[in-house]
């Protein structure tokens, strides 16, 4: 039986001051070991979903469970150590350019504490498997999209997570680039990391072969796991 690593259920979330409901009544697996993608319109709620996830906000209902983990219930005190086991990826990169590749890849580990030599190797390992480690020290900005974004997956992996979350990882880079950028996420994956993508590039993800979850107007409408999809046949839903 396959083992849930993430479980949304029921769950609603508004912003202060929004206009309503953005999430509204989700439920949602992704098994341990599982890559999937999350699709949806612009404002369906996906970066929202990867938001709850990353503990940046709580949800206002439901319950969201991760590595056995409820979220709802980890103090504030917890938050840093269940960050760790996981890996964040942005659309824009989110680089520093006023530090080296080496540098920002290290971020993670020195914020962490990690000693000189700890650092120093694991930021290598990360470069060297996502094809990087002869730029370690140049400049973010003197490097290609993908380059770059490749910089971002070493920075989210170094810390080696359960959990890899992107959101719109390729929508800055070409479609060749994107394709890289895919693939590199399903080496990870190849190797036990769980990875949750939100993205637009259908074309790309369709011929990829894993899971689509696709939510419309904060709810998933395909896709959801098994669990709901069980749950949805039994008339529970
Ligand atoms: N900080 C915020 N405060 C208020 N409303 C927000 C905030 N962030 C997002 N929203 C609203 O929540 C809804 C869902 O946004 P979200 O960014 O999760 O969608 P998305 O599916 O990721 O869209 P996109 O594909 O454009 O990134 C949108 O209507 C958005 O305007």
């Amino acid at each position: 039986m396959s083992q849930a690593l993430v479980q949304f259920s029921q769950v609603f979330h508004r912003y202060p001051g929004g206009n309503g409901d953005v999430l509204k009544g989700v439920d949602f697996q992704l098994d341990a070991g599982e890559m999937v993608f999350l699709t949806g319109a612009s404002g369906a709620g996906k970066s929202t979903l990867l938001r709850l996830l990353a503990l940046l906000s709580r949800a206002n209902r439901g319950q969201v469970v991760v590595a056995g983990n409820n979220l709802a219930q980890l103090k504030r005190g917890q938050v840093p150590l269940y960050r760790q086991q996981i890996g964040m990826i942005f659309q824009n990169f989110n680089l520093l350019n006023d530090r080296s590749v080496f540098d920002n890849v290290a971020l993670p580990l020195v914020i962490r504490g990690y000693s000189h030599q700890d650092i120093g190797r694991r930021v290598r390992a990360a470069l060297d498997t996502v094809g990087l480690l002869h730029r370690e020290r140049a400049r973010p900005a003197t490097l290609s999209g993908g380059e770059q974004q490749r910089v971002g997956i070493a920075r989210a992996v170094v810390t080696k997570p359960l959990l890899l979350l992107a959101d719109e990882p390729t929508g800055n880079l070409d479609p060749v680039m994107a394709q890289e950028v895919m693939r590199l996420f399903e080496r990870f994956n190849d190797v036990g990391v769980s990875v949750l993508v939100a993205t637009h590039a259908i074309d790309l993800i369709e011929r990829m072969g894993h899971r689509i979850v696709h939510l419309e107007d904060g709810r998933v409408v395909a896709g959801a796991g098994m669990e709901a999809a069980s749950r949805l046949s039994l008339g529970v839903l």
